[in-house]
């Protein structure tokens, strides 16, 4: 175990130090960029005005014959566009760690872009052996290239020994941004029977007794991803980290993803992945808060200026522990609003202008 003052040194002479507290920042969605495919990274100077974050994928998805091709595309996508100006992040997803591609990964990114980089996505990390090993090398790497911001390190939880391991994945460096749910590897790993990416199943229900009459039973169809996301945003927010529901693959099942985003952002989490262009709307829509719970969550800071005692408000009790609630609630409203001058309206609070 290593001692508490030697958490945030460098892990390499040269290297930036780590970040004490992660920089804030709206992420509602994670693009998932092809960069091996000419004709979507050519529309990526377009999406970084509209997206919070563009990652360039190399990882699953991406046929080994364009391993290369994918990685070459990443660094020109990442030259091109000025993402730091637009107020949008830019990640890499790197392909798995025991795979024959991720050392080039890692050192040509880091070489070439390593200062436009903001967060790389670690996939299948089985605990924090995984997130020990990418921190060290990240270190090397930065400081041969003169990197002066840390780059992060985001988890994606798809493994059962990675949820096993879920609470040392989250504290094993500095460098965690936070997780992202993988549902489809982590499917498989499980041994779960579904070819679905992300989402219900509608086998996986419970129902009702028999009724006497022998009527049709009632059922309610059950979340299969509840336990990972709840275990998964515990660990994040117990460690000062972010947790993000992952991909949900039916891009024609509008509402069905729309439920799952809510679903994930009501337990917790800052944001998903989305795949198509047909997913940024719905991601903006539900990991923002809702305009009437913004207008009470600022009643409630209003009634309770220090955030001590109990009022009532339209027959509600509140007190220390809404007060903090509807922190949080206003919080992100304050984010969004600086970036979204329509949501900034609806909230009625100062957008990116100042009105
Ligand atoms: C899946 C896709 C290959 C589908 O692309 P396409 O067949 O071109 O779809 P459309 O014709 O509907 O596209 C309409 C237009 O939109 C552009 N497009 C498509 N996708 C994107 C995108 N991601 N970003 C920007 N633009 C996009 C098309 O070029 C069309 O443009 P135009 O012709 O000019 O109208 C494709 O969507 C894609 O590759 N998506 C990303 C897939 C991906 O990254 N998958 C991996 C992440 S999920 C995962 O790994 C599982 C996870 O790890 C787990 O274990 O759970
Ligand atoms: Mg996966």
């Amino acid at each position: 175990m290593k001692l508490p003052r030697r958490f945030f040194q460098p892990l390499a002479t040269g290297a930036p130090a780590p970040f004490r507290e992660l920089p804030v920042r709206l992420e509602r969605m994670i693009h998932f960029v092809p960069p091996h495919n000419d004709k979507v990274r050519a529309r990526v100077p377009e999406l970084a005005t509209q997206v919070d974050v563009v990652l360039g994928n190399l990882e699953d998805a991406v046929p080994a014959d364009q391993k290369l091709a994918a990685r070459k595309g990443f660094i020109a996508m990442a030259r091109a566009t000025d993402f730091a100006a637009a107020g949008t992040g830019l990640w890499t997803r790197i392909n798995a760690l025991n795979s024959p591609w991720i050392l080039d990964d890692l050192f040509e990114i880091v070489t070439e872009v390593g200062d436009r980089l903001d967060v790389v996505m670690v996939p299948k990390v089985e605990g924090p052996w995984d997130i020990h090993y990418v921190d060290q090398l990240l270190a090397q790497l930065e400081a041969r290239a003169g990197v002066t911001k840390p780059i992060l390190v985001h988890a994606i939880l798809e493994t059962a020994e990675g949820v096993a391991n879920v609470d040392a994945i989250a504290c094993a460096s500095p460098r965690m941004h936070g997780m992202s749910l993988g549902p489809a590897d982590l499917a498989a790993s499980r041994g779960m029977k579904t070819t679905r990416v992300g989402g219900g199943h509608p086998d996986y229900r419970v129902i009702a007794d028999p009724s006497p009459d022998g009527g049709p039973r009632a059922h309610a169809q059950q979340d299969l991803w509840h336990y990972t996301i709840a275990r998964m945003v515990d660990a994040c927010q117990a460690n000062g980290i972010k947790a993000f529901y992952g991909p949900f693959g039916d891009f024609s099942d509008a509402a069905a993803c729309e439920a799952q985003f809510r679903n994930a952002f009501l337990m917790g989490c800052a944001g998903a992945w989305t795949l198509h262009p047909s997913q940024v709307a719905l991601a903006k829509s539900v990991f923002a808060p809702d305009p009437a719970e913004v207008a009470f969550a600022l009643r409630i800071l209003e009634a309770m200026p220090d955030g001590t005692g109990a009022v009532m408000l339209d027959g509600k009790m509140q007190d220390d522990a809404t007060w903090k609630q509807a922190s949080v609630i206003v919080n992100l409203a304050r984010l969004v609003a600086a970036k979204d001058p329509d949501l900034a309206r609806s909230y009625g609070l100062p957008g990116a202008a100042g009105g």
